[in-house]
């Protein structure tokens, strides 16, 4: 069985021919193999209009400096699965950095691009989303994933100036690190959690051997966004996902089941998303968030996501303090890297392979997500 999560990439080796199609600055028109049908269950908000928007339909935005800001977040876990966070002490100036570093990147020519390539069974590198496998249409959208050291790749990029880039990922890594530890214990201990029910994340509960992708994206103008799509609907794997996105809208996530709303750029702002492991872990009272990103015809996209998720080794299952005859355990212990392995086969399905038991209310789940249907 993979123990690595780089094992698992190389268990499921995805052929998406990332050779093709991946100059998007020449294409002026939608070509057929981009123009997605909407997922006909839900209604989509491309132009979403904020100013239609209630209050109640935002995703909340939490100033972490305020004094109730762990009330808040567990709040926003439990309703949306998803908020956006201010003053959370990363400095503005990595943002900065590290979206120049992405935008240098995808700015490069796509031949020289290539040379930092994915392979099929590889995890780490360029080219398109691991997930358009899973959908029958082509998303409007380039991608690069980091995991580990970003060296070899980097020297292909840039043979100069390779150290610069290299340092921005690796501050951003340790920003993005103490963050998602910050929030996970903000939010799990509204739950009553402490560092004693959960071992795995070290002695100092600091989570140090975490494993965590970076993933930079890009969403080029398009020339007929209604029709196509960045980045299709799906869930994150991970415990958390720190989103950090440019200027531009297309972030959305699914609201009750029902609606796309846009995640409003904030300036220095940055998205939480609870991935399907922190779902499990909370027997579900965290809901994993469904997320997609929508083009635009004028302004060019980009985001960062840190996709943060426990250690290899540790079995993660719902928390024994969060059962009782009533709230029996959802779920089976899963491993990151057997977690993994489930997406990379089911896909939305996958939180439905480890489930064991139905929720008792005999509501709705709201993350069955098998219901997401493209074309
Ligand atoms: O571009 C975005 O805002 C979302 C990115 C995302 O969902 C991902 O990389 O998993
Ligand atoms: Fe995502």
């Amino acid at each position: 069985m993979a123990t690595t999560i780089a094992d698992v990439f190389k268990s499921f080796p995805v052929h998406i021919p990332a050779h093709k199609n991946l100059d998007f600055d020449s294409l002026h028109e939608l070509p057929d193999s981009y123009a997605w049908i909407q997922p006909d269950s839900f209604p989509t908000h491309k132009h979403h209009n904020s100013i239609l928007d209630s209050d109640a339909d935002s995703v909340p935005l939490i100033d972490l400096s305020l004094p109730n800001a762990a009330t808040l977040i567990g709040n926003a876990f439990r309703s949306w699965g998803a908020f956006q966070v201010i003053n959370h002490g990363v400095p503005i100036s990595l943002l900065q950095s590290i979206e120049s570093s992405a935008d240098t990147l995808f700015s490069l020519p796509p031949s020289h691009k290539l040379k930092a390539a994915r392979t099929p069974d590889g995890i780490s590198g360029y080219g398109l989303v691991r997930i358009s496998s899973f959908f029958p249409k082509r998303m409007w959208s380039e991608g690069f994933t980091i995991v580990g050291s970003p060296l070899d790749h980097f020297r292909q990029l840039w043979p100069h100036d390779y150290h610069k880039h290299c340092e921005i990922v690796e501050e951003y890594d340790r920003e993005m690190r103490s963050l998602c530890g910050r929030l996970m214990w903000l939010g799990l201990g509204e739950l009553g959690i402490t560092r004693d029910d959960m071992k795995w994340a070290g002695p100092d509960g600091d989570f140090k051997t975490s494993p965590a992708a970076t993933q930079f994206n890009s969403y080029p103008v398009c020339p007929d966004p209604d029709r196509a799509m960045g980045l299709g609907p799906h869930t994150d794997t991970s415990l958390l996902t720190i989103v950090y996105q440019n200027n531009t809208r297309g972030l959305q996530v699914l609201r009750e089941g029902k609606r796309w709303v846009t995640v409003e750029p904030v300036a220095g702002g940055l998205v939480v998303q609870v991935g399907d492991l922190l779902h499990i872990l909370t027997n579900g009272l965290y809901p994993s968030a469904l997320h997609q990103a929508v083009v635009n015809r004028t302004r060019k996209r980009l985001s960062v996501a840190y996709v943060f998720g426990p250690p290899e080794s540790a079995e993660i299952s719902p928390l024994k303090k969060l059962l009782g005859p009533t709230q029996p355990p959802l779920y089976r212990p899963v491993t990151w890297t057997e977690y993994l392995g489930k997406k990379a086969e089911h896909f939305n399905n996958a939180l439905s392979t480890v489930r064991v038991c139905a929720p008792i209310t005999g509501l709705l789940d709201v993350n069955d997500h098998s219901r997401v249907k493209v074309g």
